[in-house]
């Protein structure tokens, strides 16, 4: 009897993957209330002032693409709009470094508006002003902000930010480059001691910049205290080379050509005694070394912890990127027939290759909202919440540009492979926002690692089975749902993990926590895979979140595409969902139902689908679209 049961139960679930129905995602009144307008307002929250000011000042004729300039020519134009940049008012206050402390949100809105525009200026931009001035903002102190900061603004003295080594990328506390304290000259002596310490990769640094933060192993009367950042000028003031400092130019990268990447040796240069950015610890003139945090790693923790705007920034970017392109392929989706009057935009693997890159864009988009209430509202931030946001969203961000922008460039056929449509020099330009500020991989790792450390981790149970959310025969999947599946996937990886490193380091020949540690690293590629699932299930709670605090217009918006999100996530991590038992193929045959549906219900329509109303939330201007397959693609090559 029992086994005629499982049997049965069996053949339901194997023939569930061509019995299913198509449950509804996305409820048709909702896509009717869609309001662009009150979306957009929801979307991009501050500063709109500001925001409106940039926009109006990258229609200048300098900021249009010119994509026929050599190497030293595009460097040239990108130091040009920079120069232009610092020089413009926008409506009164202009754009000034010190509100990376004073307020740090007009800080990053004007910022994230170039990467509308290009990316080579952007990164110029944010290499000058946030990884230079805002590690002088968070790291120095009141004699540092006085004598650099006016110089920066004005680009007087154009800032780079030396981290990363030729031999130590990802692991920052390796670093090998020396700052030792010489306390009878009351200077530091700052050497690179092999070529691995080289500093490797610094933006700004191969012809322009003038002044680097340069981090160094310090060493004061003989004992180490860990890396600290030290301002050293480069160059002086007419550009040629300071005493003692050896630059190779990087040249031509596969993109991102309008900076000037570089490679830096330092051979005992002397920086006097008040170059070393003290606000966390600091050094006397008779080479007393103090701080007020104990030991290295937390002081190095401290230090590097306040430097996560410009990851915040590169997540941002990526999303704006995705928003364009997007725009982009939707709009040329939206009027390109082929196979007689089919639009493009019709068919379903257009939809299915373009929409859940438009849920997701939304979700990331509100994901980075929070982080900015998190990271800068806060009266007292919450350092692991804003550590694991800034994190997850910035491998998540951009790891999905490259999806995304790779998918837009497709669906545009031969038209994405035009330089003048865009999509083309940002995919090249942006490929290392998946590396620089974080490798992706690592901060996943972070990510997980911060969730595995959480006490509450060890409190949540395993059930032996996980409870099966029935998505085959509902006539409706709910965002409730959803979000629960989305949870208990990211449950069920942090407890496989969590008792994966607790067994190791409890077990016979366990070694306490290097058994636990070789247990995460034994482990990596489900590691990743929580960071992941954190991000997605986060997201998902914020959509849903906004939807209900949202006017009626806006909730419409959003409520579809957390839909759509949520059943996209899943459907990608189908493996995992059908492996712990969250689904069965019967639900997993209606899932893919239920997304082609919805796929059609927001593509379908041509000009009137409803995700170009979804798209023209974004406010993107049109002088920023700058595709010309994004207005009228008959026009090719004679009024556009
Ligand atoms: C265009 C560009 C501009 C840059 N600008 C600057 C700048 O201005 N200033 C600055 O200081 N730096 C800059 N960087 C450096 C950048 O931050 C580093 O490239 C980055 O930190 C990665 O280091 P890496 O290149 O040495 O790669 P590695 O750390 O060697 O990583 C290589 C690969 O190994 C993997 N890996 C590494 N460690 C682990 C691990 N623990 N677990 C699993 N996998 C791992 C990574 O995922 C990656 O795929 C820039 C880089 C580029 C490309």
């Amino acid at each position: 009897m029992e086994g005629n049961r499982r049997l049965e139960v069996l053949e339901r679930q194997l023939c569930g993957a061509q019995l299913a129905e198509a449950p509804e995602l996305i409820d048709d009144a909702a896509l009717s209330a869609i309001c662009p307008k009150q979306l957009q307002a929801l979307l991009v929250h501050d500063n709109p002032e500001l925001r409106s000011a940039v926009f109006e000042f990258l229609k200048d004729d300098i900021f249009k693409p010119n994509h026929y300039l050599s190497l030293m020519e595009f460097r040239e134009l990108t130091l040009q709009r920079l120069q232009r940049f610092v020089a413009a008012d926008f409506g009164g206050r202009g754009f000034d470094v010190r509100d990376y402390m004073n307020d740090p949100r007009r800080f990053m809105a004007g910022l994230e508006c170039l990467s509308f525009c290009d990316y080579s200026m952007a990164i110029k931009a944010g290499v000058h002003f946030t990884l230079c001035g805002g590690t002088i903002c968070k790291l120095g102190t009141a004699k540092h902000h006085n004598a650099l900061l006016p110089k920066l603004n004005t680009l007087e003295l154009p800032g780079c930010f030396g981290m990363t080594e030729l031999g130590h990328g990802s692991n920052v506390m390796g670093i090998e480059t020396t700052a030792v304290y010489d306390a009878p000259r009351g200077e530091f002596v700052i050497t690179t001691p092999s070529n691995e310490a080289s500093k490797y990769w610094i933006g700004g640094s191969g012809q322009h910049g003038k002044i680097c933060a340069v981090f160094a192993q310090l060493t004061v009367g003989g004992v180490w205290q860990g890396p600290h950042v030290f301002m050293v000028r480069i160059r002086d003031d007419s550009g040629r080379l300071m005493p003692g400092v050896r630059i190779k130019d990087h040249g031509p990268k596969m993109g991102l050509n309008g900076v000037d990447n570089g490679q830096i040796w330092f051979d005992s240069v002397r920086v006097p005694r008040d170059a070393m950015l003290d606000r966390y610890a600091s050094v006397d003139a008779a080479g007393t070394y103090s701080s007020p945090i104990p030991t290295v790693s937390a002081r190095f923790g401290t230090m590097v912890g306040g430097l996560t705007t410009g990851r915040i920034l590169i997540g941002q970017g990526a999303v704006t990127a995705c928003m364009i392109a997007t725009t982009i392929a939707l709009r040329y989706a939206s009027q390109r027939p082929q196979f007689g009057d089919k639009l493009i935009g019709d068919y379903l693997t257009h939809q299915r290759r373009l929409l859940p890159g438009l849920a997701t864009t939304y979700a990331l988009q509100l994901g980075m909202k929070q982080l900015k209430v998190a990271a800068f509202d806060a009266a007292k931030p919450d350092a692991k919440l804003v550590h694991v946001l800034s994190s997850g969203l910035k491998a998540a961000a951009t790891w999905n540009r490259v999806e995304v922008l790779q998918q837009c460039r497709e669906c545009c056929g031969g038209m994405g492979f035009l330089a003048a449509n865009k999509i083309g020099p940002m995919k090249t330009d942006m490929d290392v926002d998946v590396t620089f500020e974080g490798d992706n991989t690592v901060m996943m790792q972070q990510v997980a690692r911060a969730l595995l450390d959480d006490p509450a981790t060890a409190r949540l149970n395993a059930p032996g089975s996980w409870d099966r959310v029935a998505l085959a025969g509902t006539p409706h999947v709910s965002a409730g749902q959803l979000h629960s599946l989305l949870q208990a996937h990211e449950r069920s990886l942090l407890c496989q993990l969590r008792d994966a490193m607790a067994s190791a380091s409890s077990g016979k020949g366990g070694k306490g926590a290097a058994a636990a540690a070789a247990a995460f690293e034994e482990n990596l590629d489900l590691v990743v895979q929580l960071g992941w699932a954190h991000v997605d299930a986060r997201c998902m709670g914020y959509m849903l979140d906004e939807a209900r605090a949202a006017p009626g217009g806006a909730a419409a918006g959003v409520s579809v595409l957390a839909q759509l999100y949520g059943a996209t996530r899943i459907e990608a991590r189908l493996a995992r969902y059908l492996q712990v038992g969250l689904l069965n193929g019967a639900d997993a045959a209606a899932l893919r139902l239920a997304v082609n549906k919805a796929c059609r219900q927001l593509g379908s329509g041509g000009p009137a689908a409803p995700a170009l109303k979804l798209c023209d939330a974004f406010g993107i201007p049109e002088h920023l679209l700058a595709a010309p397959i994004a207005k009228n693609w008959r026009e090719m090559g004679q009024t556009l």
